[in-house]
């Protein structure tokens, strides 16, 4: 198979297509900085030659002075442009990263966003792009000016004395030895390190997500088996990396920079045998002193390069995950009738639908019983398109919702399940997020339908009260009832209420049930429910049993003819019984 996965360097050019200016000024002002970066070396080492040659003109020597202070001052104010200008340019590849995330999210299909643990994203989105920003910010900047200032030393250094400017070089391939012996198996064992830490982030955002079990069933951090894991796996993987790399790194470190150990020595022949002057060798001192350190500084950048491409690496996983293709133009659609003909869906390798056929007519409601797992509720995310059938056709108003555009679809279908997300919004917000344009009227109707005016009227801020988030201090139920609101007004001529009474007391549910009967009039409903007696008035009641559907009819044909339904309906009536014997 072709592997169209782009590398590193592709994604992070076209993440900085909008800033390659400010990047590539970002790199001449670097080169500028470095270039004058050695000027002040060249200065005093020329002040050193003067002096050592008994030449002490005052003049002279305060020119070279204020050149070198000169060189110094302009190297600084060119690398910190340089740095203000790549960090602008980092923070703009960031945004487009995360913009091309979230943006990514929308157009994959729904349930791939929702059956990956929210942790995932967040840490992705937020932690694991925020890396990218000090070395992408700093790479340029430092990593120019270690790798130019020594190279444009050494060709100072070569002009004043190239047996000297070699023999000062003679430690480096000992240093590189040490490097590459650094490098191997690098990427691998850096790769365990940040796939450790990513571990270990996503099980703490989970971890503080489900702090309410850990607490009601007062287990200890270390109870909880995979926090405890992913801290100790990322504990390892760090000591192991240390304890592969360290001795390398030290090692090259400890002797690389050791240049005088060579440099002294053989000058002090020269010297002596008049071959070089006092001022040449004190200058050919100094420079060997700065030669190595900033290349072993350039070398630090190695773990940013791993860092770098194993996070755009991660980024591209998910940037590639296959969208739903989807055309753009509306399509016209023949009634609200909803068809499935022979479908059979998969979750990964697990077949859970088998040869699925039903009609969910128009002005109908349908619902869909049967056990635990068997089903249902993947029945009506098909039908809403967070997933696509495997095989078989799913159609809405006699067209394939293969051919429908997803926004079409997201319009044309309302979906109320049972855990409906409030954001950190108003009432009267999260109400209006069902039609945007809706007047404060329409909002207040819609809440009334779904019998959540009363309740709201009583809290102190009415429909300015803010719920949501980790402010929200409303009860299960009244959460469903406001999400029940917020697709009142939406006003889809297709409603899918997905287990979307199963936090209601009974006494509201009735209520509720009476809003629905008058908001699905000349629609097509399709209710998912435990709650058998919710759904004996459905035009059509499906039977799912094991990914199959088992049998269809209406309440009373059913408790004739099917088995499964008459138990499911026994089974409902006596949890009824023994609710209100404890009651
Ligand atoms: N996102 C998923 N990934 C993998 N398997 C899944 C996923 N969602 C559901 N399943 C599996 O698919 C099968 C059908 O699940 P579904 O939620 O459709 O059943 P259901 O009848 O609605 O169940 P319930 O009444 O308990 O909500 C089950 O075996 C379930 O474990």
């Amino acid at each position: 198979m072709k592997n169209t996965q782009k590398n590193t360097l592709d994604r992070l050019i076209e993440f900085a297509h909008p800033c390659k200016a400010l990047l590539a000024s970002s790199v001449v002002f670097a080169v500028l900085g470095a270039g004058f970066g050695i000027v002040p070396y060249i200065a005093v080492s020329r002040i050193i030659i003067q002096i050592c040659a008994g030449d002490y003109n005052l003049k002279s020597i305060s020119f070279m002075a204020f050149i070198a202070l000169s060189g110094y001052l302009l190297q600084l104010w060119l690398s910190t442009v340089s740095t203000i200008r790549s960090h602008r340019a980092a923070f703009t590849i960031l945004k487009n990263i995360r913009r091309a995330l979230t943006k990514k999210l929308s157009k994959v299909p729904m349930g791939f966003v929702l059956d990956t643990p929210s942790g995932k994203f967040k840490t992705m989105i937020v932690d694991t792009v925020e890396k990218l920003e000090l070395p992408l910010a700093h790479m340029i900047p430092e990593l120019t000016a270690n790798i130019m200032i020594p190279v444009l030393t050494l060709i100072y250094f070569i002009f004043l004395d190239w047996r000297l400017a070699l023999i000062s070089l003679a430690t480096f391939p000992i240093g590189m030895l040490c490097y590459m012996g650094m490098m191997k198996d690098y990427e691998n064992r850096y790769a365990r390190v940040l796939a450790a830490a990513k571990a270990m982030d996503a099980a703490t955002v989970e971890y503080i997500g489900g702090i309410e079990v850990v607490k009601a069933f007062n287990q200890s951090s270390a109870s909880y088996r995979k926090y405890a894991e992913t801290v100790k796996e990322n504990e390892n993987s760090k000591a192991e990396w240390l304890k592969k790399t360290n001795p390398y790194y030290s090692a090259g470190i400890a002797v690389a920079p050791s240049s005088l150990i060579c440099v002294l020595p053989a000058g002090s022949l020269f010297y002596i045998n008049r071959s070089i002057d006092a001022g040449s060798f004190i200058s050919c001192i100094i420079l060997s002193l700065g030669l190595i350190t900033p290349l072993i500084q350039a070398l630090r950048y190695t773990d940013s390069f791993a860092m770098v491409d194993a996070t755009v690496k991660e980024i591209g996983n998910l940037l590639d995950t296959q969208e739903l293709k989807r055309p753009v133009q509306p399509v016209k659609l023949e009634g609200e009738k909803i068809e499935f003909s022979n479908v059979c869906f998969s979750y990964k390798d697990m077949e859970v639908l088998h040869n699925i056929s039903f009609i969910a007519d128009t002005n109908e409601m349908t619902a869909f019983v049967g056990p635990s797992g068997s089903g249902k509720s993947t029945v009506a995310r098909l039908i809403a398109s967070f997933w696509e059938a495997g095989s078989g056709v799913v159609s809405i108003g006699g067209i394939d919702v293969k051919n429908i555009p997803l926004s079409q679809i997201m319009e044309h279908v309302a979906y109320v399940s049972q855990d409906n997300y409030l954001f950190n919004l108003s009432i009267r917000e999260n109400i209006r997020l069902g039609k945007p344009d809706a007047a404060d009227e329409e909002i207040r109707d819609a809440a009334k339908k779904a019998a959540c005016h009363d309740f709201i009227t009583l809290l102190p801020d009415g429909y300015d009260t803010i719920v949501g988030g980790s402010t929200s201090n409303l009860s299960g139920g009244e959460k469903q009832r406001i999400a029940i609101a917020r697709a009142i007004l939406k006003n889809s001529p297709v409603v899918i209420l997905d287990e979307a009474t199963a936090f209601t007391d009974p006494e509201n549910e009735v209520v509720i049930q009476r809003s629905i009967s008058k908001l699905v009039e000349g629609k097509t409903l399709i209710v998912i429910a435990h709650r058998l007696s919710t759904i004996t008035a459905a035009d059509k009641i499906i039977v799912m049993n094991k990914g199959s559907i088992e049998a269809e009819g209406t309440h009373t044909e059913l408790l004739g003819s099917c088995l499964l339904y008459r138990e499911l309906w026994n089974a409902h009536i006596s949890a009824l019984d023994t609710k209100e014997v404890s009651a």
